[in-house]
């Protein structure tokens, strides 16, 4: 009997995530067993993007496969960074429906089936939003993290119109990927600059709101030097996307400048 095509991968990036690993892939085949899933379960890939944990995931992701589950694990020796260890998995997907997802079981592996099935040649991009109306974060998860998520999310406002850009809990059509150029492969805001650098359009992202979990396991890499790679992005971004009046703008207000100071230098 042939086997099936794979059209559908899920991304995930994972640094010293071993203890998440088996959870995370048994619940996500759980759920694309379910006999309501949309996606049949052998349509389905996965890859760990893991940098060197040497923590015990490669010898876990070698006995879930001799239990039959479909899932790679990619180790990389050379580079580091969760940006761009999830544009390799992309890179490396065999489905054209790809999905990423963190390791550490916030985004709930039973949200898989139906975020992989809301994608479509016009539905070219899925957005895992924790803004959606009715939505309630985890009580247990730290006000901090939801002050430094709101402002995030305040600051990249002008960029998209996508109600949850910082997520990571999030999918793209390959044909939508590799219309991206320069992709940044610093910092964690992966899906912000994949929705701007692939042009993808208001009309084409789908929504899918989630309630976003607590870490099971592990500690999280959000680090200052993070959110400070974020800013830096958020710079380039703008840059990026408005360029033409930024440059419109320091024409204006320099000819104002001249204006006035020459005026005031003719009253004086
Ligand atoms: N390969 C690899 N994976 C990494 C790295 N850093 C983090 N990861 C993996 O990326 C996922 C997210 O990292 P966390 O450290 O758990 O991030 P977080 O603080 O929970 O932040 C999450 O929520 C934010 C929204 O508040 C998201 O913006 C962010 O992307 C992420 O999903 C986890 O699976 C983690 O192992 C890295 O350097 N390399």
């Amino acid at each position: 009997m042939s086997r099936p095509t794979i059209h559908y991968s899920v991304i995930v990036p994972a640094y010293k995530e071993n203890g998440n690993i088996r959870p995370l892939v048994t619940r996500i085949y759980n759920a694309l067993r379910q006999y309501d899933s949309p996606v049949p379960a052998d349509q389905v890939e996965v890859i760990i993007v893991d940098d060197n944990s040497r923590d015990g995931s490669v010898e876990n992701v070698q006995s879930l496969q001799q239990e039959g589950y479909n899932v790679r694990i990619i180790v990389r020796t050379t580079e580091r960074g969760l940006s761009s260890a999830v544009v390799r998995g992309f890179q490396e997907a065999v489905g054209d429906n790809m999905l990423c997802m963190d390791a550490d079981l916030q985004h709930p592996p039973e949200y898989v089936p139906s975020m992989l099935a809301a994608m479509s040649p016009s539905a070219t991009f899925v957005l895992g939003t924790r803004y959606a109306k009715g939505v309630e974060m985890d009580k247990d998860w730290p006000l901090y993290r939801r002050v430094i998520s709101s402002g995030a999310r305040l600051l990249a406002l002008p960029l998209t119109t996508a109600s949850d850009p910082m997520s990571g809990f999030f999918g793209v059509r390959k044909e939508a990927f590799l219309k991206a150029r320069n992709l940044n492969s610093q910092g964690f805001k992966i899906a912000l600059d994949l929705l701007i650098k692939a042009h993808i359009a208001p009309q084409a992202i789908a929504e899918v709101p989630f309630s976003f979990g607590v870490r099971a396991e592990g500690e999280s890499k959000l680090t200052g030097k993070v959110m400070i790679k974020y800013l830096e992005q958020l710079a380039e971004l703008y840059w990026y996307k408005f360029s033409f009046l930024i440059v419109i703008f320091v024409i204006v207000a320099v000819i104002a400048l001249i204006w006035v100071a020459q005026s005031f230098l003719e009253s004086a």
